[in-house]
Parts: C-alpha cells; sequence; structure tokens
C-alpha cells in the first residue's frame, strides 16, 4: 500500500478546474519534485492533500485512511504537514515560539526545537528573534521546521527556493538533504529544473490540471521535463518515463 493514494481528483476555484481527474500514488521515503508552468495547479493539489481546499472529486487516502473530506488541523494530526507558500509564520512571535506553538498540533515523535536548530543551524543565533524580522531564506528554515514540530509522515513543501537567494536556497536544501536521507516523505515543488532533477527521486509534471509527464531520477531526461513543461510532444496523454 503507498503511503499516500490520489484518486481522479478533480479540484475547482469557482468555474476554474485547476486539477483534472489527476491520480498520482506516493510511497514511504519517496522524495517527489512537482515540477509545471505558473498555473499548472501545483499549488491546488499541494493545498487538496493538506486540506487546505476541497476537492470537488476524486480521494486522497493516507495511510490507508480516507482523508478527503476530513479538515486540515485533523490531517496535521494524522502526519500531512504543509509548508505554504509565502510561509505564513507568526511575524510578531519568535522563531523558538512558532516551533512551540506547532508541536501542540501534530503527532507524537522526536523533533524538538534543539533537533530543528540542529537541522537549521543558521537559526541558532535568530533563536529569540521575531519571525518577521527574518531573512527569506532564515523564514522559510523556520517555516520548514515549524512544520517539522508536527512530527510529519509527508512534509509537503510549496515553492521551495521562492524569493530566497542562491546562497539561502542551497542552505535550506542542504538541510533537507538530511531529511531525504532520513526516510521522510517529501512532496515538493520547485521552479528550478535542474535542482529538482538533483534532489528528487521522482519527477512529476503538471500542465493544465494534469499530469502530462512522471519518471524516475535517472530515467527522465531535462529535456523530456522541459517539453512537458511546455506542453510540447505530450498529445499522447500521460508519459511514464
Ligand atoms: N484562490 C483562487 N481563486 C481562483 N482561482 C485560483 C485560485 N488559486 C488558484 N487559482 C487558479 O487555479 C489555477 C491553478 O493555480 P495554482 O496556483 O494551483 O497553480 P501553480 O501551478 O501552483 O502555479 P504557480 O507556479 O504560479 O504558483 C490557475 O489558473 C490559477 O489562476
Amino acid at each position: 500500500m503507498s503511503l499516500l493514494e490520489i484518486r481522479n481528483l478533480d479540484v475547482r476555484h469557482g468555474l476554474l478546474q485547476a486539477v483534472r481527474d489527476l491520480s498520482l500514488s506516493v510511497e514511504k521515503g519517496e522524495t517527489i519534485a512537482l515540477v509545471g508552468a505558473n498555473g499548472a495547479g501545483k499549488t491546488t493539489l499541494l493545498r487538496t492533500i493538506a486540506g487546505a481546499h476541497m476537492p470537488a472529486g476524486g480521494s486522497v487516502v493516507f495511510n490507508g485512511i480516507d482523508i478527503t473530506t476530513i479538515p486540515a488541523y485533523r490531517r496535521v494530526g494524522l502526519g500531512v504537514a504543509l509548508v505554504p507558500e509565502g510561509r505564513r509564520l507568526f511575524g510578531q512571535m519568535s522563531v523558538e515560539e512558532n516551533l512551540v506553538l506547532a508541536r501542540s498540533a501534530g503527532r507524537r515523535g522526536d523533533w524538538t526545537v534543539e533537533r530543528v536548530l540542529e537541522a537549521f543551524p543558521n537559526l541558532k543565533p535568530r533563536r529569540h528573534a521575531k519571525a518577521g524580522n527574518l531573512s527569506g531564506g532564515e523564514q522559510q528554515a523556520t517555516a520548514i521546521g515549524r512544520a517539522l514540530m508536527t512530527n510529519p509522515e509527508v512534509l509537503i513543501l510549496d515553492e521551495v527556493s521562492l524569493g530566497l537567494s542562491p546562497l539561502a536556497v542551497d542552505r535550506v536544501y542542504a538541510s533537507l538533504q538530511s531529511l531525504i536521507g532520513g526516510g521522510t516523505t517529501i512532496i515538493l515543488v520547485e521552479q528550478d529544473l535542474r535542482r529538482a532533477m538533483r534532489v528528487a527521486d521522482r519527477i512529476v509534471c503538471m500542465l493544465e490540471g494534469r499530469i502530462v509527464l512522471e519518471g524516475k531520477r535517472g530515467e527522465i531526461s531535462r529535456e523530456q521535463v522541459s517539453e512537458a513543461y511546455f506542453g510540447l510532444g505530450t498529445d499522447k496523454g500521460r508519459v511514464h518515463a
């Protein structure tokens, strides 16, 4: 049984259908990079998995439990954590307070403030700083740390690199790498194709609400992903590389 089974998912924003009849299985310990042009439906898919948006059709099954209609806060308790685009930290609260607050929402587990600070060493001197005064990279690290404090079984990261300097992106990925190596299941949206293809076990490319290409790292080329990204050569439907 896969950790996450998305079946025939339809998601709408009013009249606009952002996700169309989408099915995807995610195995335990896998890292999936979701790529695709602006408006392809990536954020909508992640938010629907996390329960921030309800689908019009289809189902989301996590650990064998149908969570399709379960509210977001209860999904956190089941082990689903989303790091949203824009990070959404409590700006007037310190890094530590943001982290501690998340713990009560999540599952029991090994993540502590100390462990997050070990995973993201650049946060150590900023522990008592207000989140609103942090750099973009420090905010992203705090947002990921906050998600980790819920002891997730699947960590969902939207636009990991958005608005960060190359150095800050390197730092965030260096920390993520230890999680990826440690068996945490990760679904991430990454605009930088080269980085996505370096970090993920599997690349999933979306176009206009559908998956048009998916393949394991090493079995899929950048050219294939680029073509799918722009909708070239995908008239045959979903392609498994
Ligand atoms: N709250 C909303 N209300 C109305 N339409 C929305 C809303 N959120 C997204 N959409 C529309 O749904 C479609 C999919 O958007 P979504 O943000 O999921 O795509 P994306 O692949 O994450 O794009 P981006 O890379 O630009 O974030 C787009 O056409 C977008 O305009």
